[in-house]
């Protein structure tokens, strides 16, 4: 997989995740999902629309990684398709006023390649919600929440995820929040 050379801060990556079916679920694990994050957790329509509303000036997608590569097994799993078969995937940081306030990475198996599904081969730093949520061949499944078990100190602790629906295919977009995005803060 091609990954760019991306001046990212140590740690700033995804940390092995557990999925949980309902915010309730996972609530029952870890209360933190009902605290300042969950406004983020439950948006419905597109995150980019709702990050950028969120911002003062900017608004970026940086590509941290993407290319042909296998999902986890576990992923593999949630969108029925064969284990150890490629995929194209996405690695994503969505950044608001020049700050890092998701990292998102998106499982597209080839079955969504086909046809119109060949642009998203070449999204580069376009948001991939802007072409999902402008098409209506595409029609999002429920949200999942994970708590996120984190191995280094500025890696993420809460996400959700779901699949998006295109006729007997489906990809999958994962969305890791950053503190920078829901903790209030502290003027210097
Ligand atoms: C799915 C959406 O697209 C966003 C854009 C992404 C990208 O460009 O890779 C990844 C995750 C999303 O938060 C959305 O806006 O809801």
């Amino acid at each position: 997989m091609l990954s760019k050379d991306f001046d990212t801060a140590p740690g700033l990556t995804i940390p092995p995740t557990h999925w949980y079916r309902s915010l309730a679920a996972a609530g029952l694990q870890n209360p933190d999902v009902h605290g300042p994050a969950l406004h983020w957790l439950q948006v419905e329509g597109s995150f980019t629309k709702a990050l950028q509303k969120k911002c003062r000036s900017s608004f970026q997608v940086n590509v941290i990684r993407e290319g042909f590569a296998e999902p986890s097994d576990e992923e593999a799993r949630r969108l029925s398709i064969p284990r150890r078969q490629k995929a194209w995937i996405r690695e994503v940081q969505l950044c608001g006023d020049g700050q890092p306030w998701v990292l998102a990475r998106t499982i597209i198996p080839v079955s969504c390649l086909e046809g119109r599904g060949r642009r998203l081969l070449n999204l580069g730093n376009k948001p991939l919600g802007a072409y999902l949520f402008s098409s209506p061949d595409w029609v999002r499944g429920p949200l999942e929440t994970g708590l996120c078990q984190p191995e280094l100190p500025n890696q993420p602790q809460l996400a959700r995820r779901s699949l998006f629906h295109c006729g007997q295919t489906a990809l999958m977009v994962c969305e890791f929040l950053l503190p920078a995005l829901y903790q209030p803060q502290h003027p210097l």
